[in-house]
């Protein structure tokens, strides 16, 4: 995704004050989160690797919208390879693999080449025997409908046995809304499981509200529609509508999680709280402003915040789209992690991540541009 590098919150706050402010907690804290050294001598209770924004392609090298970054769309794939072949070399083999979105890039589309790419990636992921999560990213809307994803090796909900669906749990995924002469029923693809007892990880669908992952005449369409209009008015709705703050994400490319999506997220983390449990959310879009460039942010990160908040189960949010990557620990202790996007990654590099799991922490053993990171729990 691409950003201005020093973008700062539109909240009156001079870029001075900011930027001392930052030292003192943000970034300080990152540090210490980099520095410390992590305990490899105790097993871990299992294990799982991240990657994102793999953007794979089988073109040339090329750049994001304001040519500032370089994208490696072949190379994309060797380092999904590399990442796969230390993933299944580990000690203690990964219990599952999360790929934080966009995995093909859009381009694909333009040279029908969707389908071949999307093959191409998933044979690779394949070759570790390892259970992926897929989560859904702008770039696989480029390339697919919401109805072919859902019947694709990119719907992970359905290809995992140990996944349940919205549906499954205490109530109904189905949306079914009538408005006006509009009436149908929306899905989301929002899932959860749980790794090992006391662990769960949810998997949200930050597109569900956007106008690239829902068609007209769908209710959700019109709702991002309004929404964004109300944001931006430029005749690009790619185009941000301010040069600076958190404004900025009310872009076409980015999107939002629905009241649906949202009310089945606080129902599952509050029977997660009863159940004692420790659970990570993921997402294609960051949801805080400090763990990202703000044009990157999912629409309705606040209403996201204020339920990761009112919960003691959340641990992490794992995010990609901002191939810059993050990271912010906020008040509430929740450790938001963006990734580094494999794309931008040079071919001397990597950027994939791998977790292992404790009773008290969750420690980030990251490979190239990834960095290493103790995440006590909150
Ligand atoms: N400032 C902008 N104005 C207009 N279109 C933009 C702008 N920034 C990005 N886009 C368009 O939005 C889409 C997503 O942008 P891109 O930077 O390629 O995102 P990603 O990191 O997801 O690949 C692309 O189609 C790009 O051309």
């Amino acid at each position: 995704m691409l950003k201005f590098k020093c973008t700062f919150r539109n909240n009156g706050v001079s870029e001075g004050t900011f930027l001392r402010w930052w030292a003192k907690s943000g970034s300080l804290k990152n540090r210490l989160t980099r520095i410390k050294k992590m305990d490899e001598t105790l097993p871990p209770l299992f294990t799982f690797g991240v990657i994102a924004d793999i953007q794979y392609a089988d073109i040339e090298d090329g750049f994001n919208y304001h040519h500032t970054r370089k994208r490696y769309y072949r190379n994309s794939l060797r380092l999904l390879r590399r990442a796969n072949e230390k993933w299944k070399g580990e000690a203690v083999k990964p219990s599952f693999i999360i790929q934080l979105g966009d995995v093909i890039d859009g381009y694909n589309k333009k040279y029908n080449a969707s389908e071949t790419a999307l093959k191409t990636v998933v044979n690779e992921l394949d070759k570790s025997a390892i259970e992926v999560h897929h989560v859904w990213g702008n770039h696989e809307f480029y390339n697919f409908s919401r109805d072919e994803l859902m019947i694709s090796a990119l719907n992970s909900r359905t290809t995992n046995d140990t996944t349940s669906t919205m549906s499954e749990d205490t109530t109904a995924l189905e949306d079914t809304v009538e408005s006006g002469n509009v009436s149908d029923t929306e899905e989301s693809y929002a899932y959860h499981f749980s790794p090992a007892p006391h662990f769960r990880v949810a998997v949200l669908d930050a597109y569900d509200l956007s106008l690239i992952g829902r068609k007209e005449p769908s209710v959700r369409y019109y709702e991002a529609l309004e929404i964004i209009q109300a944001h931006n008015n430029n005749d690009d709705l790619n185009h941000p509508p301010v040069f600076d703050g958190t404004e900025r994400r009310f872009v076409k490319f980015n999107g939002g999680f629905s009241k649906c999506q949202l009310d089945w997220l606080d129902r599952l983390l509050t029977l997660s709280d009863e159940k004692l449990e420790k659970v990570v959310v993921v997402s294609h879009l960051p949801v805080h402003p400090y763990s990202t460039d703000p044009i990157c942010l999912a629409w309705n990160y606040e209403r996201v915040l204020s339920i990761l908040h009112s919960h003691k189960c959340v641990v992490c949010f794992m995010a990609g789209h901002d191939h810059d990557g993050g990271y912010y620990r906020d008040a509430s202790g929740v450790h938001h992690l963006t990734f580094e996007g494999v794309i931008e990654t040079p071919p001397e590099s990597d950027a994939f991540g791998t977790v292992y799991v404790y009773e008290d922490r969750m420690a980030l053993r990251g490979n190239g541009r990834v960095a290493d990171r103790v995440l006590l729990y909150p």
